[in-house]
């Protein structure tokens, strides 16, 4: 008699079907699980703009109010209606909610997909009241998207839009726990702030702002408003990144002598440029004017201190649109005070709108714009687009290219990896599903073989998918995505290890197999068990397109890994394969593929059977009754 066990369903239809099927309605649930899987099927190309459902987005303040600023007196903080006037709620599209004003091309392009609600000043309480019913939710720098708002969105939103660069506004490790993708749009506003940060080194250096409102007032001060010159002086660029690099470009053609720091950026772009990249300690204390570029991180809070402005030249001139924070505003403005720095042009602040009474804004040798970096209308279109399409495409569950806290992955390297980021899924579903007690599963080793380099070998995505493929079906009521499934699996304990071995196989691939091995577990499969450490094992590959499984345990297979698969050991003898083909044939399931893989002739074979339905239990068990079968197992994949 043989031995036979079958596994618990993990394959439900919203596990298929994606994020349509996963947001029909209002009740919150997790993400799709394939939210985040290549989906040739749809993507945000495809996504018809409909004009006529054109709606207007209103705004209830002048200003965004910003979820760090207290506005408990506000009375927005009642129940003012929030929903787009005339919206009709299509509870078969996904909600997506735009918290600040966002360029018309990007809404369109939103409205062709889900429901649109524009509510642009919530408060805090507001937003997290909000969220639970939204998958998306787009932002720019005023909303705090904290660990509340992911916490009271109750696992349904899916991805955090920020419309912008700067992401220091969203709680990246809440984000990531709870499995939410955050895309920002890092390209559009780029020559916007590099602009505006020119604007402000130039307005400063001639005192424009203070000279007009000079003359505003009726004074005509010629001698007062004597400016210096930028022609022939150091300017220090901090943070050689895409706004840096252009602010540097347009320094140049002023005829500054460009210099730069970034522990980051590669000397050889900088270098072409005409820009020479030196230490923080140099640029800081050799510079005439310093423009700050780099992202507010905890390394770069208050990178500019009291210490740091005392080794700077005297009369150095500060210009800041990158984060506030990046600056001790304090120490600022006792630099101010004491002569160090002449002066100051500031488009962001620590607290954003900052205090009516700062001494900083107020001082009279500083200049100070309301955050306008991004504010053209050209880069405010630009980065619209640029989000709606980046939410979009990951609400279609295609992975971004502008993700900040999952792999990034171009799409060339995608299309090329897709079948494997199925296959490796499929592999750890199938080896979690071959395991049964022991020690639990604690450490899975993943080897690749590949042709290629094993440094141009990128896994981290294959990783993430073999992970959640391990993770979704043991971790009941918790969803796991590409996302989490690192957090996850180190929630768990479980070690995920990879090798990569080069192997003499067609370049034209990627990966040439994938092995995944369990250690310390016993198996409901003995057969699965293989190697001197006795791991369930199995491997796959990618044939014409389509990923295969090739080996369980010491046996050779080859079946394609679509529905559902039983795994029978037998003896090797004729008629077993009509034998089990008959009885599935009895219950209405189709055979989709199988194949054979036996040690020596009359010996032990395991018959691997791609079903595409699930077989009854009465059709297992008749299975397991055919006297050459010895044990066998039916695996959801
Ligand atoms: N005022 C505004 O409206 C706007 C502000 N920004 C701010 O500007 C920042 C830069 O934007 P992008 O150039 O697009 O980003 P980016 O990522 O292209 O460039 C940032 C650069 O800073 C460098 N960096 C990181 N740590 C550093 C450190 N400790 N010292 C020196 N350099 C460091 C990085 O290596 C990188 O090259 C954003 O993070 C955002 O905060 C961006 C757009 C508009
Ligand atoms: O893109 C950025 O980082 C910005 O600071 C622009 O902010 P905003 O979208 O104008 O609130």
């Amino acid at each position: 008699m043989a031995s036979s066990s079958t596994t618990n369903s993990i394959l439900s239809p919203s596990f298929l079907s994606g994020l349509a099927n996963s947001t029909s309605t209002d009740s919150p649930r997790p993400p799709s699980l394939l939210s985040f899987l290549p989906n040739s099927s749809s993507s945000s190309t495809a996504v018809s703009i409909k004009l006529s459902d054109r709606r207007s987005c209103h705004s209830r303040r002048s200003r965004p109010v910003t979820n760090a600023v207290k506005t408990t007196s506000s009375p927005s903080s009642t129940a003012a209606p929030t929903e787009t006037p005339g919206a009709s709620h299509d509870a078969s599209r996904p909600t997506i909610l735009v918290s600040e004003k966002l360029g018309s091309a990007g809404l369109d392009l939103l409205r062709g997909f889900g429901n649109v609600d524009c509510s642009y000043d919530l408060l805090p309480e507001d937003l997290c009241r909000k969220i639970s019913s939204c998958d998306a939710l787009i932002v720019r720098s005023g909303t705090k998207v904290t660990r509340e708002v992911f916490e009271a969105a109750k696992g349904r939103l899916k991805v955090v839009g920020r419309a912008g660069v700067g992401i220091d506004n969203v709680d990246l490790q809440a984000a990531t726990e709870f499995g939410c993708l955050v895309v920002n749009a890092p390209t559009a506003n780029t020559v916007a702030a590099a602009e505006h940060g020119i604007a402000l080194l130039a307005a400063m250096a001639r005192n424009v702002a203070q000279a007009d409102a000079s003359v505003k007032s009726g004074k005509w001060e010629r001698s007062k408003y004597v400016g210096v010159s930028m022609v022939g002086k150091t300017l220090a660029v901090m943070g050689f990144g895409k706004v840096g690099s252009e602010v540097a470009r347009r320094a140049k053609g002023l005829g500054m002598h460009v210099i730069s720091h970034d522990p980051y950026a590669p000397a050889d772009r900088a270098r072409a440029m005409g820009v020479e990249l030196v230490s923080f300690e140099q640029a800081i204390s050799t510079a005439d004017f310093i423009s700050l570029h780099m992202p507010l991180t905890p390394t770069t809070r208050k990178i500019l201190n009291d210490d740091t402005f005392a080794k700077m030249k005297p009369g150095v001139r500060i210009v800041n649109v990158a984060r506030g924070g990046v600056i001790d505003e304090d120490a600022l403005v006792r630099a101010l005070d004491s002569g160090k720095v002449a002066q100051a042009a500031l488009d962001v602040f620590s607290q954003e709108p900052p205090p009516k009474d700062s001494k900083l804004v107020q001082h009279e040798r500083v200049i100070a714009t309301p955050h306008l970096g991004a504010s053209t209308k050209e880069a405010q279109e630009g980065v619209a687009i640029e989000i709606a399409e980046a939410v979009v495409g990951a609400l279609n569950g295609e992975l971004s290219a502008t993700a900040v806290n999952a792999p990034m992955v171009p799409p060339e390297v995608l299309s090329a990896l897709a079948p494997f980021v199925t296959l490796a899924e499929k592999l750890g579903r199938l080896a979690v599903q071959l395991a049964s007690g022991g020690e639990g599963i604690k450490s899975v080793k993943v080897v690749y073989r590949s042709s290629r380099d094993p440094d141009d070998l990128d896994t981290r995505l294959l990783r993430a998918m073999i992970t959640k493929g391990i993770i979704e079906p043991i971790s009941d009521g918790s969803y796991v995505n590409l996302v989490n499934a690192d957090f996850i699996a180190k929630q768990k304990g479980l070690r995920i290890s990879e090798e990569r071995i080069v192997v003499d196989a067609s370049p034209e691939m990627p990966v040439h197999s994938i092995e995944v091995l369990m250690s310390n577990v016993d198996s409901k499969f003995g057969s699965a068990v293989a190697g001197e450490g006795g791991d369930v094992v199995v491997e796959g590959r990618v044939k014409y397109g389509v990923p295969h499984l090739t080996k369980v345990g010491g046996f050779e297979v080859d079946v394609s890994l679509e529905g559902n698969l039983i795994l029978c050991r037998q003896v090797d003898r004729p008629g077993m394969i009509g034998e089990v083909g008959n009885i599935l044939g009895e219950d209405n399931v189709n055979v989709n593929f199988m194949s054979v893989g036996r040690m020596a002739r009359k010996k032990q074979a395991i018959m691997a059977i791609g079903v595409d339905e699930e077989p009854q239990e009465l059709t297992l068990s008749k299975i397991g009754k055919v006297s050459a079968v010895e044990e066998f197992v039916f695996l959801k994949l």
